[in-house]
C-alpha cells in the first residue's frame, strides 16, 4: 500500500548529541548517512514512498510508522536518566568538561518527526493519532466562490505542507512564532470538503453520492452550529504548540474566504508516556482501537480509500470521514462495578483481552459461554453489536481525539470522545453501525452525541499540486 511518506528531520546536529545516546533502540544512526545536514537528511528520503502505517488507534512501533527519530525513550524521565547514567559510566574529566562545555543536548526526539504532505492519501489518516488534535470546519464567506476558495485551498496547502516539514507557513510573512524552536512533532493537517460547499461553489455535478446527509438516529440531540460545514480541517501534532501554531496559521490564512464554523479540540496519550507502544486508552478507561481495520490486511486499502477508478474520478485515492461528538455520561459510568464495565464493552479493561479470553489482539468469540450458558461476551456488549460480522462487513478505521472541555452546570464533565471514523463510503461503514448501536448497545446509555459531521477527504496531493486541485479546477 503506497501512502503518505514520512522522514525524520533532525534539529540537533550529530555534534550536539551526547556519544552515548543512541539515534534508535538498538544504537544504529537513524540518519542513515550520519551527515545530520538538516532537515531530510533523515532516513527517508521524504517524498520515497515510505509507508504512513501503524494503524490508527495502535502503539506507535517505530519500524511501523517510520516516523520515530532518536527513539521516543529519549524523551522520557527514565530515559533522560539512562543518558545520565551513560555520562556517569564515561566518568572524569571528559564527561564532565563535555556536560559543561558542550551545547546543550536534546531531551526529546518528539520534534524530529516529519510526515510529508504529499502522497496517495492525504496525511493525517492511517499514522496513528497525535497527542494533540483539532478538528474545525470553516464557511466560506457570502461572496467567496470557487475561484476564492481554490485560492484558499492552494494557501492552505502551501502552509500545510511547509509547517509538516518544520518550516514557517509562508515565506517572507511574519509568522506568530508559536512554534519557534520545536520541529514539526509529527505534524499532520488533513482538509476535507462538506456537503455544502459544493453548492457555494457551483460545483454540485462533482458532489459524491456519498456525501449525502447521515440519517436522522433517534438517540441523536445535535447542535446544528457545531455540525457540518463547507470545509473541514484536522489538526494533529505530538506537541501542542506546533498543534495550536498550525491551528492559528490555517485561521489567519482564511482570512476574508471562509470563517471559523466550530472548533473542537482534543488529545491522546503523549508518545512515550507507557513504556511500550501500546493502544490508546479513551476517557472511559477502555483500551480503544484494538479492533481497527489494519494496512496490513488485504481488504484494508479498499474499505478505507476510495479506489483509483473510483466515482467521482477528483476523489481518487480520497476517504470520507464522520466526525462525531460524543460525550461521557462519567459520572454514571464511574459508579458501576469494573465487572459490569467490562460486560458493557466485552473486553477486560486492564489490557483490553476478549471476556472469552486470550489476550488483546485474540478474535474474540462471540459464541462461547460460560458454566451459566451465558454468552461471555453479552448480546447487547459494544464489540458484538459493532463488529463487522454483525454488520454485513461495515468497516470504518476509528482515529479519535479524547476531549474534556470542562464543568457542565450540572457538574459533570463536559468530556468524551470526538469520534473520527474513516471509510471509502459511509453507507458502508459508519451508518450501518451507528444504525445498530441506535436501536441501544450497552455502551449507548452511557454516551450522548451532541454534533456531527460528514465531509469528503479528496487522496493526497502530489508535488506542485493543492489539496482538492483536481476538483476545483478538473
Ligand atoms: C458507529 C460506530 C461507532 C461508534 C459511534 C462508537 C463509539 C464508541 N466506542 C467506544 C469504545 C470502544 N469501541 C470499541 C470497538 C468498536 N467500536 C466501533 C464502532 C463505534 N464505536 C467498532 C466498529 C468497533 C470494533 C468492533 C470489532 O470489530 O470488534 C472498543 C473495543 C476495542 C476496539 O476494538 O477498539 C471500545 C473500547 C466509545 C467509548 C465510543 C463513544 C464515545
Ligand atoms: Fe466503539
Amino acid at each position: 500500500m503506497s501512502t503518505q511518506n514520512t522522514r525524520k528531520t533532525r534539529k540537533t546536529p550529530p555534534a550536539q548529541r551526547t556519544p552515548e545516546a543512541p539515534d534508535t533502540p538498538d544504537g544504529s544512526d537513524s540518519s542513515g548517512s550520519g551527515s545530520g545536514s538538516g532537515s531530510g537528511s533523515g532516513s527517508g528520503s521524504g517524498d520515497s514512498g515510505a509507508d504512513d502505517s501503524g494503524a490508527g488507534g495502535q502503539g506507535r512501533e517505530p519500524q511501523q510508522n517510520g516516523r520515530i527519530s532518536r527513539r521516543r525513550l529519549l524523551g522520557t524521565a527514565s530515559a533522560a536518566g539512562a543518558a545520565g547514567l551513560a555520562a556517569g559510566a564515561a566518568g572524569g574529566a571528559w564527561a564532565h568538561s563535555a556536560a559543561q562545555d558542550a551545547p546543550p543536548t536534546a531531551l526529546s526526539s518528539l520534534g524530529s518527526a516529519a510526515v510529508s504532505f504529499h502522497g496517495t492519501h492525504q496525511a493525517g489518516i492511517v499514522a496513528p493519532a497525535q497527542a494533540h488534535g483539532h478538528l474545525l470546519a470553516f464557511d466560506l464567506a457570502p461572496r467567496a466562490g470557487r475561484k476564492q476558495a481554490a485560492a484558499l485551498l492552494r494557501r492552505w496547502s502551501e502552509a500545510a505542507r511547509r509547517m509538516m516539514a518544520g518550516e514557517p507557513p509562508a515565506d517572507g510573512e511574519r509568522d506568530t512564532g508559536i512554534a519557534l524552536d520545536a520541529g514539526p512533532a509529527s505534524l499532520t493537517v488533513t482538509f476535507g470538503f462538506g456537503r455544502t460547499f459544493f453548492s457555494r461553489t457551483g460545483l454540485t455535478d462533482r458532489l459524491p453520492t456519498q456525501l449525502a446527509p447521515l440519517p436522522d438516529f433517534s438517540a441523536d440531540a445535535l447542535d446544528k452550529k457545531r455540525s457540518d460545514g463547507d470545509l473541514w480541517v484536522q489538526i494533529g501534532a505530538d506537541d501542542a504548540l506546533v498543534a495550536f501554531h498550525a491551528l492559528r496559521a490555517l485561521q489567519r490564512e482564511a482570512a476574508d474566504t471562509a470563517r471559523v464554523r466550530w472548533q473542537m479540540s482534543g488529545f491522546n496519550r503523549s508518545p512515550g508516556a507507557t513504556e511500550h507502544p501500546r493502544t490508546m486508552r479513551n476517557l472511559m478507561g477502555q483500551v480503544d482501537g484494538t479492533n481497527n481495520p489494519r494496512p496490513e490486511e488485504k481488504d484494508f486499502t479498499e474499505r478505507i480509500f476510495v479506489p483509483a477508478s473510483g466515482a467521482p474520478s477528483w476523489m481518487a485515492g480520497g476517504s470520507y470521514v464522520v466526525q462525531r461528538r460524543i460525550r461521557m455520561l462519567l459520572d454514571a459510568w464511574d459508579t458501576h462495578s469494573l465487572g459490569e464495565q467490562e460486560q458493557v464493552i466485552g473486553r477486560r479493561k486492564s489490557d483490553g483481552a476478549p471476556l472469552s479470553g486470550g489476550h488483546e489482539r485474540t478474535t474474540p468469540d462471540l459464541d462461547k459461554r460460560g458454566p451459566d450458558g451465558q454468552p461471555l461476551i453479552a448480546a447487547n456488549a459494544h464489540i458484538r453489536v459493532t463488529a463487522p460480522a454483525s454488520n454485513g462487513g461495515a468497516a470504518m478505521l476509528r482515529r479519535s481525539f479524547s476531549f474534556h472541555d470542562g464543568f457542565r452546570d450540572d457538574g459533570t464533565p463536559d468530556a468524551g470522545l470526538l469520534f473520527v471514523a474513516w471509510q471509502a463510503d459511509p453507507l458502508r461503514g459508519f451508518v450501518p453501525v451507528q444504525r445498530k448501536l441506535d436501536r441501544g448497545d450497552a455502551l449507548s446509555r452511557f454516551l450522548r452525541h451532541e454534533a456531527s459531521a460528514l465531509f469528503a477527504v479528496p487522496g493526497g496531493p502530489r508535488k506542485g499540486e493543492y489539496v482538492g486541485q483536481r476538483l476545483l479546477e478538473g
